[in-house]
């Protein structure tokens, strides 16, 4: 049987309905747990010797892992455009992103529940390792985030681009530990420049409002 393959406007489509290839499996959890630490062990009120007992476990994990080989993310990028990615190429596009790849152990895990040529809407919950101001969620952190969601807004609507710029507006504190939504969409075009807007909300507040301009490549535009 040949392995099926997709090209990129199947990309989201599949990412979601196709089973999870048994290595994202197994990567998707060793993120989970790394991420876990992360959280736990900022502020721990512990005594020395569990720190020098934990440095040590986290020491012999990193001595056993190594420095492996790394695949070459280009390719699968090229076979994409081919539309001769496989499964498992998509994964290795789409799970080790930085917002919301669950093989990728920094990524905050965002909820999808809406993505679509009208826009994305996702919630998400920052932990401790967040934080900037007590209890907020810190500046960068946000703009990180939200540079990811509109990108997303725009991968959405089936098109490609990067960041050309990116102004935030930030209205009000945004809580860590708590669930808070991220919301984006395109709202026009000019050439290759694309305009795109997008919010955050905790409840019915909206904390951050977020504005910039997307430019397609010029190989595509
Ligand atoms: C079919 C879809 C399927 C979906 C597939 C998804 C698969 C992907 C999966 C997973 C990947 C996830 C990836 C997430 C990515 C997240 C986003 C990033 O992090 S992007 C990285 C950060 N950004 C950069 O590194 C850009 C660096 N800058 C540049 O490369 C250039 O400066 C660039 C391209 C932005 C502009 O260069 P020029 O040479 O193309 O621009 P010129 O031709 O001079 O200008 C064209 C027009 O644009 C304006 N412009 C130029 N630069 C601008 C800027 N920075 N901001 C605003 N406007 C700008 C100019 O004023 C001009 O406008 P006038 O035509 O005169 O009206």
């Amino acid at each position: 049987m040949t392995e099926k393959t997709f090209g990129p406007f199947e990309l989201q489509k599949a990412y979601s309905t196709e089973p999870v290839p048994d290595d994202f499996v197994l990567r998707r959890r060793i993120s989970t747990a790394m991420r876990t630490l992360s959280e736990r062990v900022i502020r721990a009120e512990v005594d020395q010797a569990t720190l020098q007992h934990w440095a040590e476990q986290l020491e012999a994990v990193v001595a056993t892992v190594g420095e492996p080989e790394r695949r070459d993310s280009k390719q699968a990028n090229r076979k994409l455009f081919t539309g001769a990615a496989t499964i498992e190429d998509l994964y290795h596009m789409m799970d080790f992103d930085p917002v919301s790849g669950g093989a990728n152990p920094i990524a905050p895990q965002v909820t999808w529940v809406q993505e679509g040529q009208e826009g994305v809407e996702g919630t998400l919950r920052l932990g401790q390792q967040y934080q900037g101001p007590p209890g907020r969620v810190h500046g960068g952190v946000i703009a990180w985030i939200l540079d990811a969601v509109l990108s997303r807004a725009l991968h959405a609507a089936f098109r490609l681009g990067v960041t050309g710029t990116l102004n935030i507006r930030y209205l009000a504190g945004t809580p860590i530990e708590d669930t808070i939504t991220c919301r984006a969409r395109i709202t026009g075009q000019e050439g290759r420049k694309i305009f795109i807007e997008g919010s955050i909300w905790h409840g019915d507040q909206q904390t951050v409002h977020a504005e910039g301009v997307w430019l397609t490549p010029k190989s595509l535009g």
